[in-house]
Formats: structure tokens, sequence, C-alpha cells
């Protein structure tokens, strides 16, 4: 059936083919509920969408909305287009259902899915924001399947699947690009269409009946912006229903709407189809689009404010004033009419609104293709590992060179604990800044994926922690295995393995502590001053510079949650037991026990050590775990208007 939908939709493009086209779709969605590929027809239509803002004590501010009305019907390609600031991304957002939740914003209005009104609930749509976000070491192909086996139903077969990829591949044109890595700013990947148009891919995976994108075609060159457009025209003739954000476009990018709205500082100038009736509406109104004129920048002019001079904002302001209200005067008039239709298709409507609620795959086959990701992602990143495996190789060597062959005077003792401490330090750094520098990122796409249900956060963390291992215990035993001879430390081959197993458990406590930072830091610059502040308290506490026994009451906590302080004691346990000293004197130290005692580790061991950091590191993994959960998006209600609320804005326009 999906396919029958594409071959009609693609080879045959008026509107009744189109509809008899998706009405097969979604009778065949109807029956068979594993298929893929088939879209259900969804008219949506918007009334009296209000969106206000007030300030911290409650105060009106000002309408991000104002009694914003409007319809698009399957099929179709609706551009919202104005200035900068017009509400162009908040009313995708209400139409999305996805405007997020805040206490200063009230939101009022009807929004009908084929005349049912709107549930949050129920209703899939595909989003697509402005910015492109990806696993950058995976190819296109790769991001498209996983995706394909996190959204799709169990019921279909690996060849299935494949093909299935295959089809939306060549649908929006990425097949040339299809074994290219996604890539990022250190390795050259994909263009930016190609991202745009990948990520139109990736919504179409769930076959969305309607498809929102937030102006597309923001920094792309004229050729790519108008490939990303035919490819949602092409999907609105495919049966989608297509809204976008857009700024400006040029006169052919123009020439694929279907339909238009145009918004000026929240309110309505326009809101019917595009091409010539848009502008026969205008020229009835006295304001003629010149000949050889782009329709867009014509509709730009004439609804921006001139903010140059007092003069000129007194006339652009009163001319926007006069087009929102001719607008009004229209609606008005019309309303009856859109009623009527409105309650003809609630009626005539005997499909499911949109696409039902998806059962999400079990937890172990989204831990195994969540692993498999994040594995290709770690191992694949050559700059990253390149860049981590110079600074531990050039440290150790540093170190090392700085504390060579120790030997045991006195002096080598204050010497040992130095480096001991200074390997704590520097493995706890590695990790947490490799983490907080990559993890607001990653962040980011994994929110976007929870956020369509895609998986959930247990196999999201546990899959990561598992596929980090081999690759982030691989530095810090560099580190250890150039060092240890280097500065010649305690000559036992079991006290060598136990000191890379320490830094090594350290590590990834640093590195779980990152996540946390991570989770709550906005950005990575946040992240990046946020986490090395809070390690370096940890530093202060980490057993070599406070002595534990000094500590005073109020600090005393922290030395107990600090891994350094416990990566340092075990690291000098397993250094000192059993070592003798060279001495003089009777006040020296004979052994590496007393050494021991001096810095009040002598009663403890490793294992209790090494205990406390794994401790440390569920600690983290928990937080992070919390935080997360704690951070799934939420979205603004949409409340009915009260009954004189219209009232209330022709008042406030007066
Ligand atoms: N949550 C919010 N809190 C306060 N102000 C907001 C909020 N969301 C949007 N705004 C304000 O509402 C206005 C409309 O914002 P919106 O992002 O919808 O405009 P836009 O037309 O998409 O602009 P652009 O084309 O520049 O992206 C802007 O003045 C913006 O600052």
């Amino acid at each position: 059936a999906a396919f029958a939908v594409r071959l009609l939709t693609s080879r045959r493009k008026n509107e009744s083919e189109i509809e008899e086209a998706t009405a097969l779709a979604g009778e065949a969605e109807d029956t068979s509920p594993g298929t893929t590929g088939a879209v259900k027809p969804v008219d949506l239509e918007w009334q009296n969408i209000t969106c206000s803002l007030s300030d911290k004590r409650g105060k009106h501010v000002k309408y991000l909305l104002n009694n914003v009305s409007g319809e698009v019907k399957a099929g179709r390609l609706l551009a919202i287009m104005g200035p900068s600031g017009s509400g162009k991304t908040t009313l995708l957002n209400v139409l999305a259902g996805q405007l997020s939740a805040s206490s200063r914003l009230k939101l009022t209005g009807h929004l009908y899915v084929n005349g049912k009104p709107f549930v949050s609930s129920t209703h899939k749509v595909a989003y697509v924001r402005q910015e492109d976000l990806f696993f950058s070491q995976l190819t296109v192909r790769e991001t498209l399947s996983l995706a394909s086996e996190l959204q799709l139903s169990n019921s279909l077969t690996h060849d299935e699947r494949m093909q299935y990829v295959d089809d939306i591949l060549y649908r929006l044109g990425l097949v040339s690009c299809a074994d290219t890595r996604v890539g990022d700013a250190k390795v050259r990947g994909i263009s930016g269409g190609e991202k745009k148009r990948l990520s139109i891919a990736c919504e179409l995976i769930a076959s969305p009946s309607v498809i929102f994108a937030d102006e597309p075609t923001t920094g792309l060159d004229a050729f790519q912006a108008e490939r990303v457009m035919e490819t949602l025209q092409n999907l609105a003739v495919d049966g989608h229903t297509v809204i976008c954000s857009i700024h400006q476009p040029r006169g052919s990018i123009y020439a694929k709407f279907d339909d238009l709205i145009l918004l000026a500082e929240g309110s309505l100038v326009y809101a019917g189809p595009a091409g010539d009736q848009a502008l026969t509406y205008f020229t009835e109104l006295g304001h003629p689009c010149p000949q050889h004129v782009n329709p867009a920048e014509f509709f730009a002019d004439i609804i921006s404010v001139d903010y140059s001079s007092p003069d000129n904002e007194a006339k652009t302001r009163a001319r926007l004033e006069s087009l929102v209200e001719a607008f009004n005067k229209k609606r008005s008039t019309e309303s009856d009419k859109v009623h009527e239709s409105a309650s003809k298709s609630t009626q005539g409507s005997t499909r499911k609104a949109v696409l039902a609620g998806r059962k999400r795959i079990g937890w172990w086959k989204q831990f195994r293709l969540l692993l498999r990701r994040a594995w290709l992602q770690a191992t694949r990143d050559g700059p990253t590992n390149k860049v981590r495996a110079n600074m531990s190789i050039s440290s150790a060597i540093i170190f090392g060179s700085i504390f060579w062959r120790m030997g045991f005077l006195q002096t080598a003792i204050q010497d040992r604990m130095g480096l001991l401490q200074v390997a704590a330090i520097n493995t706890a750094m590695a990790a947490l800044t490799k983490t907080v520098n990559i993890f607001p990122k990653e962040r980011q796409v994994v929110d976007r994926e929870r956020a369509k249900d895609s998986y959930a956060l247990g196999p999201y963390l546990f899959s990561k922690l598992i596929a980090e291992i081999p690759v982030s215990a691989s530095f810090p035993l560099m580190f250890g295995t150039i060092l240890y001879p280097m500065a010649g430390l305690n000559p036992v081959l079991n006290r060598f393995f136990q000191f890379c197993g320490i830094i090594t458990v350290e590590a990834f406590a640093a590195s779980a502590m990152g996540l946390t930072v991570g989770a709550i830091a906005p950005t990575t610059e946040a992240a990046m001053a946020l986490g090395p502040s809070i390690m370096t308290v940890f530093i202060v506490f980490g057993g070599y510079y406070v002595n534990s026994e000094n500590t005073p009451a109020v600090f005393q906590w922290i030395p107990r949650v600090s891994l350094i302080r416990w990566a340092f004691q075990a690291l000098c346990l397993n250094e000192f037991r059993g070592l003798k000293f060279e001495h003089q004197h009777t006040y020296d130290i004979e052994t590496g026990e007393q050494a021991l005692e001096r810095m009040s580790f002598g009663k403890s061991s490793i294992k209790e050590a090494l205990l406390e950091e794994c401790r440390i590191l569920l600690f983290w993994y928990c937080l992070s775990y919390t935080l997360l959960k704690r951070n799934t998006p939420r979205f603004q209600k949409l409340d009915a208007p009260c009954p004189n609320t219209s009232v209330k804005i022709e008042e406030m326009n007066e």
C-alpha cells in the first residue's frame, strides 16, 4: 500500500489523485498496523490561537501570537513567513504541540486534527528543527537504519527494513552520500543541505502525517535551499501535511508553496492560498506587487516596521495595523463558512485522527542498538582519540622525566606521594574534560530522540558506559604503562597492574561526574567552566594537601565524596606497602607503612578505597540519570479561550 501511494502520488500530482492515494494508505494502515510508509491524511485547523507573555509578577508584557487562525490540508505545503520575531517559530511549536512550558506564557485557542480536538498524547508529528544534530561518526545509512530499528514495528524483517531505508534515501536524494559519515567540526562529513535532508529523513521513518520544519533553508546556499524545499514539496505531494517557517525565500522557492501565512508582531496579515491569490488580495488593498519583484520580498517589505526614523516607523506601523485590521475583517466575514466546513470534516472523518501510539521496542533491543551506536561513535572518533592518546603519552613522559627513577632515599617519600597525587589529578581531569566537551551536544540529540519516545534513559546510559569501557580504559593504561617504569614505582608486577586498575576506575568515576555536569549545564562552555571548578574542590581535599584528620568538621564530608582522595589513597597503599627506605636518623621513616601512617591511610585497604571509588562512580551515574530524567521537555498546555477573549484582543488592538 505504501508503495502504491508513492507510485500514484509521484506520477500524478493533482489533488484528487493524492486524496485517492492517501485514502488507500489510510485504509492499509487501519488493517495492517505493521505497515510502514503509509501516510494518513491529516488536515489541521486552528482557531484564535493566542500566546501571551507576562512578567514575573503576572503582568501582561506582550502577545507572541494574537488571535491567529488558519488551516492546512493533507497534501499541501504551507509556508509561515514574517519578519524576525514575528512569531513564526512560536506558531509552529504551538501547532506541533511542542511549545516549551513556561509559567510566564499563557496559551489559548483551539486546534483540530481532521476536525477533532487535538490531544497531545495520541498525536505523532515530525518536527525538523533548525539545528541538525546527529552522532557525527555514523554514516547516513547507519543513522537512518538505527532510527528505523528504534522506531519501526518489530514485525518487519531485516530485509524489509533495509528496503524501507533505501527507499527513504532515494526519496530524499541521499543515495550518493549514504555511506559517508555525517561528520562534525573536526572531520568534514556531508554538506549542510544533506544534513537537513537527513534530518527530514529521520523524521520520515515513522511515516508521520504532519511534518513541521523550522526555517529549513537557514544557512544553506541557494542550490541546497532549493533542493531541501523541493524535498518538502514532494513530501506534500506524497500526502503529508507540510508546514514550514521561512525567511524571505527566493522566487522559485516561493512558487512551491500551496498556502501562505504572513505574520507580523504575532498578528495575522494574511492566511490563505499562496501565489496569485495572495498577490490579488494585497492588490485589492492598494498594495500591488511591482512586476519582476519576488512576492516573498514584496510581502516582507510591506509587513515590516521600519525603525530607521520615527517618521518611517509611524508610517510603516500604520500600514501594518491597517493590513492586520483588513485581514481581521476578511476573516470575520468568512468565519461562518469556515465553521461549516470544519463541522463537515468532523462528520466525514471515519479514520483515526493521526498516527496511533507506537509501541516502543524492548529494553534489551534498545540496549543492543544503542550499544552499537555508542561503540561506533567512541571507536571511530579518530581525532579525539588521537588527541587523548597524545595527551596520555606526553603527560606520562613529562611526569616520568620529572620523577625519574625515584629510588628509596628519605626525599623519595615526598616525591612518590607527589607523583601519585599528580597521576590521580591528571587521570581525573583528562576523563572529565573529554566528557564535558562531548556530552552536552550528545545530550541534545538524545533529548530529541527521547522526546520521540524512541528509547528509555536506562538502556542509553548503560550502553554508553559499556561501550566506552575499552576506549576510555586504554588511555589510563597508556599513561600508567609509560609512567610506572620511568618513575621507578614499586617494582612488583602485581603492583603495576593494580596501579593501572586504580587509575582506570578513577577515570570512569570522573567521566560519570562529567555526565552529571553535562546534564546540568546548558552549554558545552558552561560545562567546561563548571566541571573543573568542582574538581578543584575535590583536589584540595584529595588527601595530599589537607590531612583528613585536620579537615574542619564542616568540610569532612568532602574527602569522603572526593574521587581524587580515594584514588590517591588506593595508589599510596598500593605503592608504599612493603617498601623500605634508607634511613640515617631515628626520626626517619623506615617503611612504607610508616609513611602511610603519616598520611592517616594506615588503617585502610586498597579494596576499601576502590569500593568507595566505585560507590562514587555509581552515585554520579545515578545523579546523571535522575537529572536527565527530570530534564524531559515539558510542553505548554493549550487552554480553551475565555468567551470574551476576542473582545479583549480587539480592545487591545484599539
Ligand atoms: N518563551 C519565551 N519567553 C519570552 N519571549 C519569547 C518566548 N518565546 C518567544 N519569545 C519572543 O516572541 C517573539 C517571537 O519569537 P519567535 O521565535 O516565534 O519569532 P520568529 O518569527 O520565529 O523569529 P526568527 O525568524 O528570528 O526565528 C520574539 O520577540 C521572542 O523574543
